[in-house]
């Protein structure tokens, strides 16, 4: 089987995130996408971060009647912070069977070379790169690249809170149940 992991914080978790898990699930030769939930991002500030406990259950929570998606807390007993070349070794170790392959933006892929060892990434797993507006894709960074014109929606993590924040709406934003479950738990306020 062939399976796309999905990286990120999903902090929370949003429907942009969905629209592209979907859409690789069902326009790719992909069988399945994995979103892989992240405690910590190498390159990314911790301070805003919700438990990553609490990130996963708004992962399953948004992707439970979804047969072709399933949530990963793989990276929640790996080291900190989670360098994807790590999470790749013991997948393809504990998974000897199956074949991944990486799901990112064209805005990461621009920065993958910053990436703990790289080379070792796009040697050996295919990149499927969807186009995010401003970034295009000029090299391949020597990976095998599979470029998706997948459908956006331009919001953020960053947006979902700053408006939970302020008090205002992220109806539509993240599902339904998503958001009964942040707001009845008092999280990003
Ligand atoms: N609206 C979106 N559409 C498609 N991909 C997105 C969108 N927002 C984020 N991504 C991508 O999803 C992956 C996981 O992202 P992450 O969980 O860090 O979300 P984020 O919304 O960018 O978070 P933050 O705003 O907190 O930095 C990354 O590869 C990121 O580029
Ligand atoms: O391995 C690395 O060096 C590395 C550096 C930056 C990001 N990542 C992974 O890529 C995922 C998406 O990152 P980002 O910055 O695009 O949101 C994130 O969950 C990290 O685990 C990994």
């Amino acid at each position: 089987m062939k399976i796309g992991l999905y990286f990120g914080s999903f902090n929370p978790i949003h429907t942009g995130h969905m629209i592209i898990a979907n859409f690789v699930a069902y326009h790719t030769d992909l069988d399945k996408v994995w979103l892989v939930v992240s405690p910590q991002n190498p390159l990314k500030p911790s301070a805003s971060l919700l438990n990553e406990h609490n990130r996963f259950h708004l992962v399953e929570l948004a992707i439970q009647d979804e047969p072709k998606l399933r949530a990963s807390n793989i990276e929640f007993s790996l080291p900190r912070p989670s360098f994807t070349v790590d999470t790749l070794a013991y997948l393809s170790e504990k998974f000897p069977t199956q074949e991944f392959a990486i799901i990112m933006g064209s805005d990461s892929f621009q920065n993958i070379t910053r990436w703990r060892n790289y080379q070792h990434i796009v040697r050996n797993y295919p990149i499927y790169v969807y186009k995010r507006p401003g970034h295009e894709v000029t090299e391949t960074h020597g990976a095998t690249v599979k470029i998706l014109e997948a459908p956006m929606l331009d919001i953020s993590a960053t947006d979902i809170r700053n408006w939970i924040k302020e008090g205002m709406s992220i109806r539509y934003m993240v599902p339904d149940n998503v958001a009964a479950y942040i707001a009845a738990n008092n999280y990003y306020k």
